[in-house]
């Protein structure tokens, strides 16, 4: 099927010849075209250096093309708002969880929903369901800078979905987690995906998650190419270096 093809069946993410450039002379994401259907789960993966961040920015509007463009559900991206884009649309959890370590976890939740215009209780209220949905309900109150890493992680998680967002992209969600918790993250994810329709798509080493996916998508020095098998797909101690 075309690009243009699923555009027209609405596909949640296309990509059209999206390039990014940071001068002199760096092409972090090299002329690269891809269709995502809504409710898929799409692993994105590559050796270090590859351009999976630099995309993955690109498709979560933190970042713009140099050339080409973005369509999420048909609308190219530089056409909705960016605030409306990732208030409503959009979830994200990143390696690192980015949390803030002096609020509680229930405060790190609520922070996607302040600007939503939804009340104090209500906002509290939501944030406590989806941390007990994340299994953390014995943990609202915990400050974030307690918690461990696995914890963090499902935090991060629980923030991502407070928007219920249709598109959810993470950035190694699984990387500085020990397998239980790593699974236990991977469940939350296709969770959203099954209750929620949501599209997945995640930038990873962990073959755990390219296991679990509908399709891979492998990045070299920019470009989407083709791999017979998942070369870059290993524990994270063993990521392969670009
Ligand atoms: N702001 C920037 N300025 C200059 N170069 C950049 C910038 N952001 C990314 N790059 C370069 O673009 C290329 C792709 O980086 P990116 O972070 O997207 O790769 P990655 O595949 O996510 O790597 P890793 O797996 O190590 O996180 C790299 O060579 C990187 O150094």
């Amino acid at each position: 099927m075309s690009a243009a093809d699923r555009r027209e069946r609405g596909a949640a993410i296309v990509a059209e010849q999206v390039c990014r450039r940071h001068p002199p002379d760096i092409v972090a994401v090299d002329d690269v075209s891809l269709s995502i259907e809504r409710g898929e789960f799409v692993v994105l993966t590559g050796p270090s250096g590859s351009g999976k961040t630099s995309l993955l920015s690109l498709i979560g509007g933190l970042d713009r093309p140099t050339s080409g463009r973005v369509l999420i559900d048909g609308t190219p991206l530089d056409e909705i708002p960016s605030d409306r884009y990732h208030r409503e649309v959009v979830g994200f959890v990143f390696q690192h969880h980015n949390l803030l370590g002096h609020l509680p976890a229930r405060g790190n939740v609520e922070i996607p929903l302040i600007g939503a215009g939804i009340g104090r209780r209500e906002r509290r209220e939501r944030a406590e369901a989806l941390l007990r949905e994340v299994g953390l309900g014995h943990r609202v109150n915990a400050l974030s800078s307690t918690l461990s890493g696995g914890e963090r992680q499902r935090v991060a998680v629980a923030r991502a979905l407070a928007n219920d967002p249709r598109l959810l992209l993470a950035d190694e969600p699984t990387g500085a987690l020990d397998s239980e918790s790593a699974e236990r993250v991977l469940d939350l994810l296709e969770d959203a995906r099954e209750r929620r329709g949501a599209t997945l798509l995640v930038v990873t080493y962990d073959p755990l998650l390219g296991d679990r996916a509908d399709r891979l998508l492998h990045l070299r020095d920019g470009r989407l190419v083709d791999e017979p098998d998942r070369p870059y797909l290993r524990a994270a101690t063993q990521q392969p270096q670009g």
